[in-house]
């Protein structure tokens, strides 16, 4: 079979244009496609669960913009809105009704939270609940799971320590040491080791974030009990749960991974499908905890572009047609499912090791044997398997993410023959390991 060549001259040319101006040619690292070895893909239009490249490349696209784009590119009625947002203006530095229309909204589909305050990232969400979980409780330290990623603020950036229960370091130049003795980071889906730190730390924990299904080492459910357990251990020790909802908040169902496993967070951090597309992040809870927000509380947080109309309108029309079709979710656990078995059956016929772990619309796919359940077992993936694998599945026209720690996203625009296209291509580029 002739290695089929993706002509990537445009793509070379303007990343050579882009690397003298911005830092590595993107705006955020995963885009330059490093773990792969390849000219990274520049996108010329996105439409439905296509997306063309600067060299005329067409893609059935699995990165769906890491989450946001559950209706795929350039949705009808989300551009309409959006279009009939911007010529009334696109910003006002004051408040309008869509922003009300959209925290009705999410207090409706989100079990646990019954305030909201909108920023412009996931980043700036989770680094907010943060502020607000340490000064409700007046504790300093806060812990967070091996693999889980949370955006780039300082007290996120942090590995864990020589022991389990021992301070944080830096995880990036950067991070004072000050700041990261103050994140504890334990594995994944061992409550044990949660248990251990509160035992030795528990009045000083301010908070446990947690992404109740990790979507940054791949996709690792939470094993059952799990999630229960954060729980029960937050309240004992008068600590706040944090849900990280960036990833799974109305993509793994519309009430999100607290709805699906019944688990109500003291806070929910929201991102990704909210915005649409376009520039939001959320974080809300309780009246009781929200409340000490400023203005109505001393707990300052603010932002210029906060709710602005146009984002709003991206956001408040994705949610509505989220909200108006239950059959969207149905629609994504079917072919969801059909595509992860497609995965499994290649692997078996191909006799390629494989594991696929798969919530909702989310699934990864590791190359190895053995239960992915934490950042450990994850890191276990064979790299060098997965570059020819992608390199394959890319001459294919099948575009997931370029590395193996980040999730494939099915979005309702994927059509069933997307998803046989996509499984026979797997099974061609499985041949090829
Ligand atoms: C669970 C979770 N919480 C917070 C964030 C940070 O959100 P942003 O600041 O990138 O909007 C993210 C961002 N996810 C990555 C990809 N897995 C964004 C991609 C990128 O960094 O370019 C997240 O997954």
């Amino acid at each position: 079979k002739s290695k089929l060549k993706r002509n990537d001259t445009n793509a070379k040319a303007a990343y050579e244009r882009a690397i003298r101006v911005i830092p590595g040619g993107v705006n955020s690292p995963v885009r330059a496609f490093s773990s792969v070895d390849m000219t990274p893909i520049i996108v010329a239009s996105g439409q439905g669960s296509r997306v063309l490249d600067v060299d005329g490349n067409s893609y059935i696209d699995y990165i769906g913009s890491w989450g946001p784009l559950i209706l795929g590119h350039a949705h009808q009625e989300m551009v309409e809105a959006i279009w009939k947002a911007a010529i009334r203006g696109t910003s006002f530095g004051l408040s309008t009704e869509i922003e009300t229309k959209m925290a009705e909204l999410i207090c409706e589909a989100v079990p646990s939270v019954e305030m909201v305050r909108m920023v412009n990232s996931g980043t700036e969400a989770t680094m907010s609940a943060l502020r607000l979980a340490r000064g409700y409780t007046n504790r300093a330290k806060i812990i967070k799971f091996q693999g889980g990623y949370h955006g780039h603020a300082d007290a996120m950036l942090i590995k864990s320590g020589s022991g389990v229960a021992t301070l944080g370091l830096p995880d990036s130049p950067g991070v004072p040491k000050s700041v990261a003795e103050n994140t504890i980071t334990v594995p994944y889906n061992s409550l044990d080791s949660v248990r251990m730190v509160f035992e030795q730390l528990g009045e000083q924990i301010a908070a446990v974030i947690v992404e109740p299904v990790a979507g940054n080492m791949g996709v690792v459910p939470p094993l059952p009990g799990f999630l229960q357990g954060l729980r029960d251990i937050t309240i004992q020790y008068g600590s706040l749960l944090i849900f990280d909802e960036v990833m799974t908040g109305f993509r793994v169902g519309y009430n999100g991974a607290q709805g699906l496993y019944g688990i109500k967070p003291d806070l929910t951090c929201l991102g990704k499908v909210i915005g649409g597309g376009l520039p939001v992040g959320a974080y809300g809870g309780s009246r009781e905890i929200m409340e000490q927000i400023a203005p109505v509380g001393p707990i300052y947080q603010a932002g210029t572009l906060s709710g602005n109309p146009l984002a709003m309108a991206a956001g408040y029309a994705a949610l509505s047609i989220l909200g108006n079709d239950p059959t969207i979710y149905t629609e994504l656990e079917r072919k969801s499912a059909r595509l992860a078995e497609g995965f499994l059956q290649n692997a078996k016929q191909t006799g390629v090791p494989l594991k696929v772990n798969r919530v909702g619309s989310m699934l990864c796919s590791y190359f190895m044997e053995h239960d992915v359940v934490d950042y450990e077992t994850a890191q276990l993936s064979n790299m060098a398997l997965f570059k020819k694998y992608y390199a394959a599945m890319i001459e294919r026209g099948i575009l997931t993410a370029p590395t193996p720690y980040e999730v494939m996203f099915v979005s309702n625009a994927h059509s069933d023959e997307d998803i046989e296209t996509t499984i026979e291509a797997h099974y061609e580029a499985l041949k090829q390991c």
